[in-house]
């Protein structure tokens, strides 16, 4: 069960060795870490399994995939720019996407205004606490702390944007300005990120339309997400987030400056670096259904630093809830399907009740070759 419960208080024996704490004994890790000031973290924290964890390579950093926006829309570049995009898109699951026309203030002012809600009293906070993961406001730390045996080190902000807007109202003061904002850059993103489906529909040989509309996505769901890393004594031991796919058809990222991302390519885990002003946008799940396999959502993690605080703010762009996902048929015609269809509502609903790790939501519905 989830515990609205502010933190316990502090461990005293967490300087010799942390004791086992159990992220539903913790309502918010920024609070547990300001009131704990252990150098050390608990043992329930140690999410690094993988003992090479800091051989991130910097030497694909020339290579990692830019689709310039204002390229897609052009008329002269328009089939470069889609071969570009489907060779990121096949080949990495991911790219930087700049020229997106998302005015720069827009996203600064967000981003500063971004840390206010994880800045409210734990008392202020607690209303949201839920388990529903279709309530329109939560608050919450780690990922699922019910499901897990580990725990991550961060809280986050979870709000329905579309089809319905909601974003709380606290702190007083600040909301409406930030609901405001919020709104303002939620729907901008909507707008890149349907233009994007229409290019990727194309580069897969489809109609532009053929992805928005089997998914549904003109009253697709969209999540947004602020992610708050507080500083981590211990980064080397602990994660922010552990290797995943993103659950939606594209997830638009950004932060405050601070790294973190790492994407996986080529088995090897990659530092990223976002160009200025740029969005970094995922390929979920859904679009790897989709595709039938050509388009892989990507694996990526946000590791942590221990002199400051990481922000980003993550909207994962997903199909109608009411649809049924699987392989679009045009891709069937030579090929057999690799997955099962699904109500994109039990997807979502499944995949956030459950332990966060690789693709084992994914793999539930993959079919096996000899099917
Ligand atoms: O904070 C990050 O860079 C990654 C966040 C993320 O993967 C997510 O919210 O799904
Ligand atoms: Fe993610």
């Amino acid at each position: 069960m989830a515990s609205s419960a502010t933190i316990s208080s502090p461990q005293p024996e967490a300087e010799a060795g942390p004791a086992k704490v159990h992220a539903s004994q913790v309502s918010s890790i920024k609070v547990f870490a300001e009131s704990n000031g252990a150098s050390l973290i608990p043992s329930t924290y140690h999410s690094i399994t993988d003992l090479h964890h800091d051989d991130a390579t910097h030497d694909l950093a020339p290579s990692i995939p830019v689709i310039d926006f204002s390229l897609l829309t052009s008329h002269h570049h328009h089939v470069k720019a889609l071969h570009q995009l489907g060779m990121a898109c096949a080949n990495w699951g991911f790219f930087m996407l700049t020229n997106h026309g998302i005015p720069e203030n827009l996203m600064e002012e967000l981003m500063n205004k971004s840390h206010e809600f994880h800045d409210l009293p734990m008392e202020e906070k607690k209303e949201f606490a839920d388990n529903d993961p279709l309530s329109p406001i939560r608050h919450g730390t780690s990922f699922c702390p019910q499901a897990e045996n580990v725990h991550y080190w961060r809280d986050y902000l979870k709000t329905l944007t579309f089809p319905q807007f909601n974003f709380p109202h606290k702190p007083p003061g600040y909301s409406r300005y930030c609901r405001e904002v919020a709104y303002d850059y939620s729907h901008k993103i909507r707008a890149v990120a349907r233009k994007l489906l229409e290019g990727i529909s194309e580069s897969l040989g489809l109609e532009s339309n053929s992805i928005i509309e089997s998914t549904g996505f003109d009253s697709g769901l969209q999540l947004f997400v602020v992610n708050l890393y507080p500083p981590c004594p211990q980064p080397h031991l602990a994660l922010g987030m552990p290797s995943h796919s993103d659950l939606g058809l594209l997830t638009l990222l950004m932060q405050n400056g601070i790294g973190g991302l790492q994407v996986k390519h080529d088995g090897k885990w990659v530092n990223i670096n976002p160009l200025p002003n740029c969005l970094i946008v995922l390929l979920g799940d859904q679009l790897e259904v989709l595709s039938n396999g050509k388009y892989p959502s990507v694996l990526h993690r946000a590791i942590l630093n221990n002199a400051d605080t990481r922000i980003s703010v993550v909207l994962s762009n997903g199909p109608a809830l009411d649809k049924e996902i699987g392989p679009v048929v045009e891709l069937l015609d030579k090929e057999k399907p690799l997955f099962k269809s699904m109500k994109y509502r039990d997807y979502f609903q499944v995949k956030q009740k459950t332990r966060l790790s690789d693709k084992c939501s994914l793999d539930e519905i993959r079919l096996h070759a000899q099917q």
